[in-house]
Parts: structure tokens; C-alpha cells; sequence
């Protein structure tokens, strides 16, 4: 049993989803595409990284198989590793989306079979009859956006009439999100956040998956900056998931990053928090430590897919990979016997793809401890196996979806 670790690197796909035509992401292949920009030279940039992409330990444990497994390709300019260690290989997704909590709940054993709701693509995304409820209900003299729309470019466009009028950011993607951008002074972090919440309730009947608060900071389009007080409104997971079943039986289930968030904090013992990447991964060692015997800890690293692979930064998102890669001694050293860490994602969002949405893909699944043996246990066909080899390591009854590949 012992404790088991379950990290998301956020975005971080490996291309061959067999149904990517359906979501226009035929081709599309994160890991792949950053792989051949970095061994072509187009992933330097002075200060930062240079050169091919160097990521020893997750290539140690299996990465390269994997990507040649999902694409029938070896990623470009990477070396395959002598020994390959743990569990590894590659899942695809059956939830109807390729968004984050699609992604997450699937992981934790519930795919989405459900259609989310969406904002049309064209024109006005949202109708006058929603923009006349928030208006009424939160007292605002207008919105602004009110279309599809990248973050940071939205601010740099809008952010200066925000400040001036008053009227907040509101924006979607392709993605089931109602997201709005307001100032954390100007407009206030609390204001923002309230909003939030009352457009959380007006959406609800649309079946949209997530409002989103992101706050931002500074005067000019040159200098305005999204804040780490972003707040995820999530609708809770359909069915009951691996969190719930295991903080049911007792075990504690420690949210770091956005978990909390993503699970509508459905089935989590402890939140924490942290700004970027590397205080991710502070937080999460911090959970090792506390961790005890039947517990998870369950982390996101959102820095690949929101700083890099939405903004489509190659040399952002290598740079942040082997950063990510270099920590991964300090995790094994922290394992105790019976121990399992399990790496994956939950969609794509390839940084040379068209466009600044995530892209349908494959994910790669990692997994290593004390008593885990090196295995290939090839293309598994939903995401829900993770979370039903995450329960039958902890030693909690089987869920309705998926299979264990323990
Ligand atoms: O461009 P930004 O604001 O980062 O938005 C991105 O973040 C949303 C939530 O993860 C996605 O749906 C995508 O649109
Ligand atoms: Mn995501
Ligand atoms: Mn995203």
C-alpha cells in the first residue's frame, strides 16, 4: 500500500490520439513538435536553454519508448536511454473535451461522457440575455471581450479601457470556460471574485465547465501582468472519483496546485498552493514529507500549458520541462518502500500548433517506486486506468471505469 504521488504535467500530450481529426488537431503532438524544434535549433533563446532537449530522467523512465509507442516516431535529437526503468506507456482520452477537468477527472477515474456546453466560435459569444443578467446581478455598467480570445492578449488590448469604464474582461476558448480579466487594484481581487460567483450560477444551466477569475496587475498594455490569484470555478465531477472514494475510506488526499479547484474541492483533504512550477514542486515534497500510509498526494504543474503552450513558447516550454526534469532525483529520494509516483497529462497543447488552444492527444504515463518494476504496459484506452492503478496501490475496491495495470 504505502503512499502513492500523482503528478500532472499539465498539457504535456505526446500526439497519435487516434480521434484528434475531430477536434482539428490531426498532427498535433506537444512533446514530439518541441523535441524536433530543439533539435533544429528553434528551441534556443539566449539566457534560457539551448540545444537539443535534455530530459534524462523522464527519458530514464521511459518517455522515449513512449513517444515511439503513441506516434511511431523517436522524438528528434533526444538519446535513448540504455535501461528504462518503471511502469510506462501511453493512454488516450474517451471524455467528450480536451479541456483541463475533462482531462483530471478522467485521470481520477471519471471520464466525462456528458457535452459540455460551449460559446459559439463567431460573433458575440455570449447572449444579450446572459450579458444583461451579469449586469443586473453584479451592478457593472457593461463587459468587454465578449469573444474568443487569447489572456494575455486580451489585456494588452482591453486592459486599459477595463481601468478607464469599469467593465470587466470577459472572454472563452475553445474550451467549455467563461473566463473574465479584471484589474486586482482598479477593480479589486474580492470584486473580481464575487463576479465569479455569480456568473458561476448563470452559467450553470449552459452546462459551461469552469468560470475563471484571472486578476492581473499593472498600468499599460506594456506592463500588465496576469497575478498567480487566478481561481478556478469548477462544476462538481458527474460521479463520485478516485478522491472521493479514497477520503471516503479515510485516506487523505492532498491537493497542490489546482487540484482543489479542478475537483469543485470534492474529495480533498488538504490544499496547497503555490505560484509557479518550482514552488509547485517545493509544495508537493513538502506533501511527501506529511504524507501517510493509504494517502495521495495529487499535483498540477500548470506552467506547460499556461504559460508555454497557450502562449506557444517552445524554448518556455523546453526550458520549463528540464527544469521539471532536474527535480525528479529530490522525489525519488523521498520515497519510502511501497511507495508509487505517477506521472501523466490530461490533453495537449502543442506550442507550434495553430491557434492558443490545447490540442487532442495521447498521454504518457510513468510510473516509479521502491517495488515498481520496469514494464511496458502499452496504449491503455482511457485515462481512467490511471486512476484505478492509483486505487489498487492504495488498496481501495475497483471503480466503474478502467482497469488497473498493476
Ligand atoms: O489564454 P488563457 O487566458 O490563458 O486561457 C486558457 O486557459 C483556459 C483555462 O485553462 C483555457 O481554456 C485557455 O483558454
Ligand atoms: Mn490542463
Ligand atoms: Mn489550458
Amino acid at each position: 500500500m504505502a503512499r502513492a504521488f500523482l503528478f500532472i504535467l499539465d498539457s504535456f500530450g505526446i500526439g497519435g490520439a487516434p480521434d484528434a481529426p475531430a477536434y482539428g488537431d490531426d498532427g498535433s503532438d506537444t512533446f514530439g513538435h518541441i523535441a524536433e524544434f530543439c533539435a533544429a535549433g528553434a528551441g534556443d533563446r539566449k539566457g534560457l536553454r539551448a540545444g537539443p532537449l535534455a530530459l534524462p530522467n523522464m527519458s530514464a523512465l521511459g518517455l522515449i519508448a513512449i513517444a515511439k509507442l503513441a506516434t511511431g516516431r523517436t522524438p528528434a535529437g533526444m538519446p535513448i536511454p540504455e535501461r528504462v526503468f518503471g511502469l510506462h506507456g501511453a493512454a488516450n482520452e474517451v471524455s467528450h473535451g480536451k479541456d483541463t477537468p475533462s482531462g483530471h477527472w478522467e485521470i481520477a477515474g471519471t471520464p466525462v461522457m456528458f457535452d459540455w456546453g460551449y460559446f459559439p466560435a463567431e460573433g458575440e459569444a455570449f447572449s444579450p440575455e446572459l450579458v444583461e443578467a451579469i449586469c443586473r446581478e453584479a451592478e457593472l455598467p457593461g463587459i468587454l471581450g465578449n469573444c474568443h480570445a487569447s489572456g494575455t492578449e486580451i489585456i494588452a488590448r482591453l486592459g486599459e479601457e477595463h481601468i478607464r469604464s469599469g467593465k470587466p474582461i470577459c472572454y472563452t476558448s475553445s474550451d467549455s470556460v467563461f473566463q473574465i480579466a479584471a484589474h486586482e487594484t482598479h477593480f479589486g481581487l474580492e470584486r473580481l471574485l464575487s463576479l465569479c460567483q455569480i456568473v458561476r450560477k448563470l452559467v450553470d444551466p449552459l452546462n459551461i465547465g469552469r468560470v475563471i477569475a484571472r486578476p492581473f496587475v499593472g498600468e499599460t498594455a506594456a506592463t500588465f501582468q496576469r497575478t498567480g490569484n487566478r481561481r478556478d470555478y469548477s462544476v462538481p465531477p458527474p460521479e463520485p472519483t478516485l478522491l472521493d472514494r479514497l477520503t471516503d475510506a479515510g485516506r487523505s488526499v492532498y491537493g497542490v496546485g489546482k487540484i482543489g479547484d479542478i475537483f469543485a474541492h470534492q474529495g480533498i483533504s488538504r490544499v496547497l498552493k503555490a505560484n509557479g512550477n518550482m514552488a509547485l514542486m517545493d509544495a508537493t515534497l513538502q506533501a511527501m514529507d506529511e504524507a501517510q500510509d493509504g494517502d495521495l498526494v495529487f499535483s498540477n504543474f500548470v506552467d506547460f500549458d499556461m504559460l508555454f503552450g497557450h502562449r506557444r513558447d517552445v524554448p518556455g516550454y523546453a526550458a520549463a520541462l528540464e527544469a521539471f526534469d532536474r527535480r525528479l532525483p529530490e522525489v525519488h529520494r523521498k520515497l519510502r518502500p511501497g511507495d508509487m509516483v505517477l506521472m501523466t497529462a490530461d490533453h495537449g497543447c502543442d506550442p507550434t500548433w495553430r491557434g492558443t488552444d490545447h490540442t487532442r492527444e495521447r498521454v504518457p504515463i510513468m510510473a516509479f517506486g521502491p517495488g515498481i518494476k520496469s514494464r511496458m504496459i502499452g496504449i491503455r484506452n482511457t485515462y481512467a486506468d490511471i486512476g484505478e492503478t492509483i486505487a489498487a496501490h492504495l488498496g481501495i475496491p475497483a471503480g466503474p471505469h478502467g482497469r488497473s495495470f498493476l
